[in-house]
């Protein structure tokens, strides 16, 4: 048996910053590398890994694609992640490389710590941390401090011992960085994109490398063969949690939540869109994605919203024996009250 480490990439970035989006490429010019993908999402309808099953990758199969659905791939290190890399491991077929997606809200740290484990150590390293990044939305603001809202949070509850959940999460991933992805740079000018280069690196202390993309568009070439060994450096990227908990306590994700949306077929998805964009805009939804059934349609509409931006496009047909339904899935803050969310968009339809 061929006793050589297999390299593990980890691809991790904010909700909607484009990880599958990436992925979807690497898949296709990777030029014959057979990959082993694990997909961690946050919410409870698979998408990504749907997304990523209908590519047809030849050198990663449907049986090459697994998905932990289980909660933050940080949370589950030892209930999930372990256990589903030693099933790969003892798989007769090694994989040349293995890609890890991890959900949006998750923190690379415990993931990356998890590989100095003895019994993965001695047979995977981590080639590298990938961290994609939404520069639209680093434009926009959207990881900078609200300071009147953190200060109303805190007010609220005096036990919050931290900023902002959003841009502290945001900083985390970056820290965890061997390269930096700064993705959708077809929606910001060549001023903002210089802006977002300079936010960007001055929210990690470490000096990792920063390339640029449209629809994650990066040569395999680029993403893999990284060779850093980031588990042996992980001692240098610590999140804020560790520094805040030097004692260990856990983290969790009580600042986000979401939900899944079930709704009947929409005969004018253009209206609906429309309306949607103005329920994410009032209830500061962060992330929204599903399928949407068209009547008369015979393929699905894949709907996804980062933001009040939201793309569609009709991904593949449904299958026979399978339930044409319309399935959203909706993440926000904890704040984000379900039920009035949950209303305000089963009345678009
Ligand atoms: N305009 C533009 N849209 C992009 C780009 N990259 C990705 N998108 C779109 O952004 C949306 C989110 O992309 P995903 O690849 O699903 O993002 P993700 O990081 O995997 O999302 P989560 O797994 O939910 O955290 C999709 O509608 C993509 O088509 C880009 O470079 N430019």
């Amino acid at each position: 048996m061929n006793q050589e480490k297999i390299p593990a990439t980890v691809i991790t970035g904010f909700l909607g910053a484009g990880k599958t989006t990436m992925i979807r490429n690497l898949l296709q010019n990777a030029g014959g590398k057979k990959i082993a993908l694990i997909i961690n999402e946050f919410g409870d309808l698979g998408v990504d890994g749907d997304v990523l099953k209908g590519c047809g990758a030849e050198n990663c199969t449907e049986d090459d694609i697994i998905e932990l659905t289980n909660g933050c791939i940080c949370c589950t290190v030892a209930d999930d992640f372990i256990p589903t890399m030693t099933k790969l491991l003892e798989r007769d077929a090694r994989p040349d490389h293995i890609v890890i997606e991890t959900s949006g809200l998750a923190l690379p740290q415990p993931l990356v710590a998890a590989f100095n484990w003895p019994d993965i150590r001695t047979h995977v390293t981590v080639d590298g941390v990938i961290t994609v990044v939404d520069s639209a939305a680093v434009a926009a603001g959207r990881f900078a401090d609200d300071h009147d809202a953190v200060e109303a949070r805190r007010v609220e509850d005096d036990s919050l011992d931290h900023e902002s959940p959003i841009e502290e999460l945001f900083e985390d991933q970056l820290t965890c960085a061997d390269l930096i992805v700064l993705n959708k740079t077809d929606l910001i000018d060549v001023d903002g994109l210089g802006r977002v280069r300079a936010e960007v690196a001055s929210r990690t202390v470490r000096k990792p490398t920063i390339i640029e993309a449209k629809n994650g568009d990066v040569p395999a070439a680029v993403l893999l063969g990284l060779g850093i060994g980031t588990e042996d450096d992980i001692v240098n990227r610590k999140s804020h949690h560790e520094l805040e908990h030097e004692d260990g306590t856990p983290h969790d994700h009580d600042e986000f939540d979401s939900f899944v949306v079930e709704l009947g077929p929409i005969a004018d998805p253009a209206a609906f869109i429309d309306a949607l964009k103005g329920v994410i805009a009032e209830h500061d939804v962060l992330r929204l994605k599903g399928f949407v059934d068209v009547p008369g349609k015979p393929m699905r509409l894949q709907l996804q919203a980062v933001g009040s931006r939201i793309d569609t496009y009709f991904d593949r047909a449904w299958t026979p024996g399978e339930a044409r339904a319309t399935r959203l899935v909706v993440i926000g803050l904890h704040e984000m009250d379900e039920t009035v969310v949950r209303r305000a968009i089963e009345a678009l339809v």
